[in-house]
């Protein structure tokens, strides 16, 4: 199973990752987690994991994503080269714990120019390569809003977790993420989070699973702790996998 976490910024889309990967690894599932929102120094922190080479990195960088790129656009890539299994991805670029493990597909540096589409391109091509077999999950994180959705990712997922929060932007988003899944056929659930109380009854749409605001992700993220998963993820995966 591939699953794509979207939304606003800030509305949750790492830490319901990365809550989802702990779930689902303590129910025995190997999950891989791909960090494919450049911005996200969190997601490390909330599963308690040391950063690792990025795949970009491992590639050449930035100018090796690009040369893969150009190959493909020649019909020249060698497609093997991201056949990967969870046993055969290279150790050195997964940040690793039990059976469930992070790899992030490559950062922007400060210094850098030019658009994120090296990196879309790896992140797809990976989605694409990767061979799970029942016990395998995978979840990919992505950046804030929508133009993933134009880098042809979700062409390799089974499912989008649609994350908004309590507002009219975050809510507005969402009915886009949902239009866009419903075109492409995928499984769309929709997360409220940060939700307080009464909210639902202002909300235009009914969500699938509602994650209540809750101060410890606050303090836990202060004080650089991992995360715990709250009781809503089970509903969470039911809703996924049912
Ligand atoms: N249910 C919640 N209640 C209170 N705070 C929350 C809740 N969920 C997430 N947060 C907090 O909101 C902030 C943003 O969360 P997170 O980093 O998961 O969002 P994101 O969508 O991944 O952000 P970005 O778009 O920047 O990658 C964090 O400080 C997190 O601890």
């Amino acid at each position: 199973m591939k699953i794509l976490v979207s939304g606003k910024g800030g509305c949750g889309k790492s830490t319901i990752t990365a809550m989802l990967g702990k779930y689902l690894e303590d129910k025995g599932y190997r999950v891989l987690i791909i960090d494919a929102d450049e911005s996200n120094p969190g997601l490390y922190r909330m599963l308690g994991l040391p950063k690792v080479k990025t795949l970009a990195e491992h590639l050449g960088g930035r100018r090796g994503a690009k040369i893969l790129m150009a190959a493909e656009g020649k019909g020249e890539l060698d497609e093997e080269l991201f056949n990967w299994t969870l046993d055969d991805i290279p150790g050195k670029i997964l940040a690793r714990k039990g059976n469930l493990a992070v790899l992030t597909i490559g950062k922007i540096e400060e210094a850098e120019e030019g658009c994120a589409c090296p990196y879309g391109f790896l992140a797809r091509k990976l989605l694409e390569g990767i061979n799970l077999d029942d016990n395998g999950v995978l979840i990919i994180d992505t950046e804030a809003g929508i133009e993933h959705f134009g880098r042809g990712i979700d062409r390799y997922v089974d499912v989008i977790i649609d994350v908004a929060e309590p507002s009219a932007e975050s809510l507005e988003l969402s009915k886009k993420i949902e239009g866009l899944a419903g075109s492409l056929g995928l499984k769309h659930v929709l997360v409220l989070n940060k939700a307080l109380p009464g909210i639902e009854d202002k909300l235009p749409v009914k969500p699938d699973v509602v994650i209540p605001y809750d101060q410890r992700f606050i303090i836990e993220s202060l004080e650089g702790r991992e995360i715990r998963p709250v009781s809503q993820v089970e509903e969470l995966w039911m809703k996924i996998s049912g």
